[in-house]
C-alpha cells in the first residue's frame, strides 16, 4: 500500500514522538482533539474501519500519551479496535489513510507494527489478564515502567476480564485499569454491570462531579491535583458507593470522569500514576463523539465500509447475506417450533439475530461478550428440551471448544452451534479470519458439521439442523453473500454424512467444501476445456464424511484435488487424506487452501490471490498428474 499521504493538520503533524507531544501547550490541547477527530471522519469515510470506537477515545489517548510515555510505558488496548488514536499519536498519523488495507496499517494494535502497540488483541477480554501478566514481570525484573490496560464497558462482560480482576490484588500492587464507559458493545452493552455502571453516570452525583469538575480542575496543578483526587475518590465514595465493587477485588477506584476532559484526565492519571496499590479509573465517553451521524447510530458506526462524511450515508452492501438468510430462516422455523431459542455473545447485529429478537424476545438471549457462558448456557436449555442456536463469529467460537466437546458432545446435547465468517474476515486480518475451526472441532466424536456450498443449501441445513436430535450440530458459513442462488420455499433434511456429486468424471476428481464450489467449478472447466473429464463433489459434511463417495470416485481418478477456505493445517484436506488412507486409495491428493501460516489483512481478491486460492493455481497443481 503506497499511495501518498494526504496533509494532515499542524498540531497533528508536528507529533513524531512523545517530546513533540509534550511540547504542544496543554491549552492547545483540545485543538489536537479537534484535529485528531476531523483527519478520522475524513481518512475512515474512504478506508472504512472503527470509527465510533475511536473518536469516543480521542481525549483518553491524548490524556493517556501525556501522562505515560510508550515504549517505554505500556498501554494495553482491549480489543484494540480503540487504538487509532494511539496509533496517530506514536508516529503513525501519516500511514491513517492505508489502515485496513493491505501492507497498510493493521485496524488494530500489533506489536510487530510498532513498538509503541505493546499488546496485540482483536478478540475481547485480553487487556486487564495480559497487562497483569506484564505487571508481574515487571516486578519481578525489579523495573519500574508503568502498566496501563485501556478496556470497554463491554469487555467487563467477558470471564476473562473477570478472571483477571479476581486476580491483580494478589499478584501486583502497580496497576492501571482504565475502564472506557460508553454503555455500548457494537449494540447496546448488556448485562448486570451494565445496569451497575449506567446507574453510576446518571446519578446526580456524577452530574454534579461533571459540571463542577472542569471550572475546578483547572485551576489546580501539583499538590493540589493531589488533593482534588483524594476529593474526587471521597466524594464519591460517600455520595453513591460505586467503589464498593471494585474496592472489593482490591482496587482502588476513581470515577466516574468526564472522559472528554483533557484536563482532568491528566491530572487525575498523574496522580494515579505513582500509587502503590491497584487501580480503576472509570471514565464516561460518548462513542461516536463528534460525529452526528456516529452519534445517530452507534452500531453501525462501530464499525463500517466507506462513507459519505455529510450523512454518513453508506452504499447498499449486496444481499442477503448469509447471515441475513440465517437470521431470517430461523425466525421461521421458529414460529412453527416453539422450542426454539437463540443466544448471541454480543453480536446481534453481525449474525442478524437481532431478526430474531425483534420476531421472538422472549427466546432471545444476548450473553454479552462471553461466549464460552453462551455455549454453556445453551447447553442447559438443550439439557432440558430446547433447541438452542448459538451463533458466533468463527474466530470468537475458537472460545467455545471445551464447550462443543465436554459438554455439548460427550453428552450428546443437541446444541446448534452456527459459525458465522467461516473463511476470511478480509479487512479485520488475522485476529478475526476464521481459518482454524475445522481443526478445533472435526476431532471431537458425536458432532455432525456441515457447510453449505449456497444460500439454497444453507437453508436445507439449517432445517436439517432443527431436525436432528442426537446431539450437537455445527454448521460453518462465510461473511457476506454466495453465489445469490434463491433461497428455496420449501427446505429439505438432507440426509446426514451423504455428499452431492454434481458430475461425474474419469480422470480428476475434485472434492470441494462450502462456497469454494465457486473455484472449484471454475477448475473443472478449465480441465474440460482441455480434455480432462472431471467428477465434482460437493462434500456438505466435514463429519460424518461420506468416505464411501469420496474414495469410490478418488480411487478411478488419476488426482483428487481438495477445496477448502480453512487452513491446510488439520482443516478439510486432513479429513480427506485421511480417508483415503484408511480405504487404502492411493490415488494422489492435491490441495487449495490456506497456508499454515496467520494471513494478514486485505481485499478477498488480493488475498485468494497471493495464496493461491484460485482456479488457475488449482490447474497448476493438477495438471503435472495428468501428465505423467
Ligand atoms: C471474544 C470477542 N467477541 C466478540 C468480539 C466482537 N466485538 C468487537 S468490539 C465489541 C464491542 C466492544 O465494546 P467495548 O469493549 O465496550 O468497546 P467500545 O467499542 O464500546 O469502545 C465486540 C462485541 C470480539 N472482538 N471479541
Ligand atoms: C472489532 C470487532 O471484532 C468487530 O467490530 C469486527 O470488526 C466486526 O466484523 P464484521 O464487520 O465482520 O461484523
Ligand atoms: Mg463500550
Amino acid at each position: 500500500m503506497n499511495s501518498p499521504s494526504p496533509e494532515l493538520p499542524e498540531l497533528l503533524a508536528s507529533i513524531r514522538s512523545h517530546a513533540d507531544l509534550m511540547e504542544i501547550p496543554e491549552s492547545e490541547l483540545p485543538r489536537l482533539a479537534e484535529e485528531i477527530r476531523n483527519t478520522l471522519i475524513h481518512s475512515l469515510s474512504l478506508t472504512g474501519g472503527h470509527l465510533g470506537p475511536n473518536l469516543g477515545v480521542v481525549e483518553l489517548s491524548i490524556a493517556l500519551h501525556r501522562v505515560f510515555e510508550t515504549p517505554r510505558d505500556k498501554i494495553i488496548f482491549d480489543v484494540s479496535h480503540q487504538a487509532y488514536v494511539h496509533k496517530m499519536l506514536t508516529g503513525r498519523a501519516p500511514l491513517i489513510h492505508t489502515i485496513r488495507q493491505h501492507g497498510g496499517l493493521s485496524g488494530f494494535a500489533k506489536m510487530s507494527e510498532s513498538p509503541h502497540d505493546s499488546y496485540g488483541a482483536g478478540h475481547a477480554g485480553t487487556a486487564l489478564s495480559a497487562a497483569l501478566g506484564m505487571c508481574a514481570a515487571r516486578d519481578l525484573k525489579g523495573e519500574d515502567y508503568h502498566v496501563v490496560a485501556v478496556a470497554g464497558d463491554a469487555a467487563f462482560t467477558c470471564g476473562t476480564t473477570l478472571e483477571a480482576l479476581n486476580n491483580i490484588s494478589q499478584t501486583t500492587k502497580r496497576y492501571i485499569t482504565i475502564l472506557n464507559d460508553n454503555e455500548w458493545a457494537i449494540d447496546k452493552n448488556v448485562g448486570a454491570l451494565a445496569k451497575y455502571f449506567n446507574s453510576l453516570q446518571t446519578s446526580e452525583t456524577f452530574s454534579w462531579l461533571r459540571d463542577k469538575t472542569a471550572s475546578f480542575i483547572e485551576k489546580l496543578g501539583g499538590t493540589q491535583a493531589r488533593d482534588f483526587a483524594f476529593k474526587l475518590e471521597g466524594t464519591t465514595k460517600n455520595l453513591i458507593f460505586p467503589s464498593l465493587l471494585f474496592n472489593k477485588f482490591g482496587l482502588r477506584y476513581f470515577g466516574p470522569l468526564d472522559g472528554h476532559d483533557i484536563p482532568t484526565l491528566i491530572r487525575t492519571l498523574a496522580y494515579i500514576k505513582d500509587l502503590n496499590e491497584p487501580v480503576i479509573l472509570h471514565v464516561v465517553t460518548q462513542k461516536g463523539k463528534g460525529y452526528q451521524p456516529a452519534l445517530d447510530n452507534p452500531t453501525k458506526f462501530h464499525g463500517l465500509g466507506s462513507y459519505c462524511v455529510r450523512d454518513g450515508e453508506t452504499q447498499a452492501a449486496p444481499t442477503p447475506t448469509f447471515s441475513h438468510i440465517f437470521g431470517s430462516t430461523l425466525v421461521e422455523m421458529a414460529r412453527e417450533d416453539e422450542s426454539i431459542t437463540a443466544i448471541t455473545a454480543a453480536m446481534a447485529s453481525g449474525t442478524k439475530l437481532d431478526l430474531f429478537k425483534e420476531a421472538f424476545p422472549k427466546r432471545y438471549f444476548d450473553v454479552g461478550i462471553a461466549e464460552e457462558h453462551g455455549a454453556l448456557f445453551a447447553c442447559g436449555l438443550a439439557a432440558e428440551g430446547m433447541k438452542p442456536y448459538i451463533a458466533i463469529y468463527s474466530t470468537f467460537m475458537q472460545r467455545c471448544i471445551d464447550m462443543i466437546q465436554h459438554d455439548a458432545a460427550l453428552q450428546k446435547l443437541p446444541v446448534r452451534f452456527c459459525m458465522d465468517r467461516a473463511g476470511l474476515s478480509p479487512d479485520d486480518g488475522p485476529t478475526h479470519h476464521g481459518l482454524f475451526d475445522i481443526a478445533m472441532i472435526r476431532s471431537i466424536p458425536n458432532i455432525v458439521f456441515m457447510q453449505p456450498k449456497d444460500e439454497a443449501e444453507f437453508v436445507h441445513m439449517l432445517r436439517t439442523m432443527n431436525h436432528y436430535q442426537n446431539g450437537p450440530t455445527v454448521i460453518r458459513y462465510p461473511r457476506g453473500c454466495g453465489a445469490g442462488t434463491p433461497v428455496p420455499a420449501k427446505a429439505e433434511i438432507l440426509p446426514i454424512g451423504k455428499a452431492e456429486v454434481l458430475q461425474a468424471g474419469q480422470d480428476v476428481t475434485l472434492v470441494s467444501l462450502g462456497t469454494m464450489i465457486g473455484i472449484a467449478r471454475e477448475t473443472a472447466s478449465l480441465l474440460e476445456v482441455r480434455g480432462y473429464t472431471v467428477t465434482l463433489i460437493n462434500a456438505r459434511f466435514i463429519k460424518p464424511l461420506d468416505d464411501e463417495c469420496i474414495r469410490r470416485h478418488a480411487a478411478r481418478s488419476r488426482v483428487v484435488c481438495t477445496f477448502e477456505d480453512h487452513s491446510i493445517s488439520g482443516g478439510f484436506n486432513s479429513a480427506v487424506l485421511e480417508s483415503l488412507e484408511t480405504g487404502d486409495v492411493k490415488t494422489p491428493v492435491e490441495a487449495i487452501a490456506w497456508p499454515d501460516q496467520f494471513i494478514e489483512h486485505g481485499s478477498e481478491s488480493i488475498l485468494r490471490k497471493k495464496y493461491g486460492l484460485t482456479a488457475e493455481a488449482a490447474l497448476q497443481k493438477i495438471i503435472p498428474h495428468l501428465n505423467s
